[in-house]
């Protein structure tokens, strides 16, 4: 599989701006705490990691990852946030219910995206066990907020 080829940790920076003066919105699913938390102390890190400032940084928690999107619209109505950064994890349960949140998220964090025509980053984990979802958030597969950070990052200097 293409994933187990790569690292979502693996990334050069050598084409960053300077993000000092950049802000960011984190939009944190509550579902599945634990790899969230994860998930978003990896983009927290990241950021700070490659000059953005603590104080820069906004995290605001949704109940599941399909309230990203509107969490994710109403960070980034704000002329001040500069990029916003989606993280949840969606494990394939017994229904399709996962399918119709996954398809949801990933249209709607792109509109969003698209309608205030600024970075935002589809750091959304959706597998078919729990196991799967570790392995992205700091595991063999590295993490997806990380992943996310870099991406929000790139962006920001397209
Ligand atoms: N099953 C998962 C959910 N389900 C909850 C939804 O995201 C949503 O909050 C609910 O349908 C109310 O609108 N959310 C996840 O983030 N991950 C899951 O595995
Ligand atoms: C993955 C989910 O949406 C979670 O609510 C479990 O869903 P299911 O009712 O399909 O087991």
């Amino acid at each position: 599989m293409a994933t187990a080829l790569k690292n979502l940790s693996d990334y050069t920076s050598d084409h960053f701006i300077d993000i000092s003066d950049k802000r960011f919105g984190l939009v944190v699913a509550e579902w599945n705490r634990e790899i969230t938390d994860t998930l978003a102390q990896g983009a927290y890190e990241t950021l700070l990691k490659h000059g953005a400032k603590e104080e820069n940084i906004y995290r605001n928690t949704v109940p599941g990852s399909f309230e990203l999107t509107l969490g994710a619209q109403l960070l980034a109505q704000h002329e001040e946030i500069d990029a916003v950064i989606c993280l949840g994890v969606v494990i394939k349960g017994e229904t399709k219910h996962d399918d119709y949140i996954c398809h949801a998220v990933a249209q709607g964090i792109t509109n969003v995206g698209l309608k205030f025509n600024k970075p935002v980053i589809f750091g959304l984990v959706t597998t078919n066990t729990l196991e799967q979802a570790w392995d992205r958030a700091g595991g063999k597969h590295g993490n997806k907020g990380v992943e996310g950070a870099v991406a929000a990052i790139h962006m920001l200097g397209f």
